[in-house]
């Protein structure tokens, strides 16, 4: 891909005990998560890209160089074309909703202005909340005001540093369709900081693991989710993400088909969907058990043919086993026990009951 479609930033930011050492090339467009451990570097990244923190290196964003050493070019933060969402959406408490909204168009010439006020406050459905004042709003409306703000400014990187944390699970379900809203109906590349893999699975299309200040991995997120060497597969919410299409929906059983590169999986879904529709799967690995033989007269109602492509130990007595399902990456967490007693080594196959599928989208 060319300059003008990718960001690519090599940042080097020494402090006493902690030493940020990354060099990311990562899609210009969709969102990219940015995953890993506390006190990894995720914040200190971001604050280097935005020009919040001195590092050394070179940041280019779509064809754009906000810094580097080898022309001493540095951009300060607010010559940077970027939008930067907190946690706590941090509002003006004096100005009402449109007036934060306008905030962030204020320092940006008309020419450069790819979104309206109009389009911002359509996009984070803001439209009836104009003219209230921030501390009247719910903690979700007023982050979906802080991203409004952020996008006003036609950023052409928007940063989000755990956009959700401050929010319960209700107000996170509520923003959720927001972000989602956004990557698929603008073009600014997303880069997001979050401690939850079940966002990030939902959100991101491409994933870069932080390690002490270093990237551990980085791809696809699908691939990463799946890969038993990392450790976002030892997590307790582990599993794998999943892409198919549509093939049946009974509305009077609720039940939906969704076709894979090879097998088919059937789960609940209350939701209208359409045959042909493009949809993501979860499947948590501790859902996913291995039998020799496809179980009989069960009430499990996805039986896969599998290969086990790989096993690696996951904590006192339990093992990890990656699975190949016709081209689709499965995880299945087992006992260490079962492991033995099957004598599971790669290359075997098996069935996979799998009885936890939900969708991811
Ligand atoms: N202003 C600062 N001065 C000195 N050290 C700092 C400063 N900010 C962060 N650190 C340290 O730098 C390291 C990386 O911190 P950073 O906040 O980037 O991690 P993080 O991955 O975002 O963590 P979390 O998920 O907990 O927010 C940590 O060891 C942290 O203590």
């Amino acid at each position: 891909m060319s300059p003008e479609q990718t960001i690519a930033a090599r940042l080097h930011l020494a402090r006493a005990d902690f030493t940020l050492d990354v060099d990311l090339a990562l899609p210009g467009q969709g969102v990219t998560a940015l995953f890993g451990p506390s006190g990894c570097g995720k914040t200190t990244c971001l604050r280097a890209l935005a020009g919040l923190e001195r590092a050394a290196g070179r940041v280019q964003v779509k064809g754009a160089i906000w810094q580097d050493d080898a022309t001493r070019t540095w951009l300060p933060t607010h010559r940077r074309q970027l939008g930067y969402v907190f946690q706590e959406a941090s509002l003006f408490p004096h100005l009402t909703v449109r007036r934060n909204i306008e905030y962030g168009q204020r320092r940006l010439a008309a020419g450069r202005r790819r979104i309206s006020l109009d389009q911002a406050v359509q996009l984070l459905g803001l439209a009836t909340l104009l003219e209230r004042l921030p501390h009247t709003l719910s903690g979700g409306e007023r982050q979906r005001v802080a991203i409004a703000r952020a996008l006003a400014a036609s950023p052409r990187l928007l940063l989000m540093d755990e956009p959700l944390a401050a929010l319960d699970a209700a107000r996170k379900a509520e923003v959720l369709p927001y972000l989602e809203r956004l990557q698929h109906q603008l073009d600014i590349p997303v880069l997001y900081v979050s401690h939850a893999i079940d966002e990030v699975a939902r959100l991101a299309s491409h994933l870069v693991l932080l390690h002490q200040g270093r990237v551990l991995a980085h791809g696809p997120t699908a691939e990463l989710l799946a890969r038993a060497d990392l450790p976002l597969a030892h997590a307790d919410n582990a599993g794998a993400l999943v892409s198919g299409t549509v093939s049946h929906h009974d509305p009077h059983e609720h039940l939906l088909s969704v076709r894979l590169a090879g097998c088919t999986l059937r789960l609940v879904s209350s939701r209208q969907h359409a045959v042909g529709e493009a949809v993501r799967l979860r499947i948590p690995a501790r859902d996913v058990s291995l039998a020799r033989v496809p179980a009989e007269g069960s009430t499990i109602l996805n039986i896969l043919p599998v290969r086990i492509t790989r096993l690696v130990p996951d904590g006192a007595g339990q093992v990890l086993v990656a699975l190949d399902c016709a081209g689709s990456a499965l995880l299945a967490r087992i006992t260490a026990h079962s492991c033995a007693a099957l004598a599971l080594a790669p290359g075997q196959t098996l069935h996979a009951h799998v009885k936890g599928v939900a969708l991811a989208d």
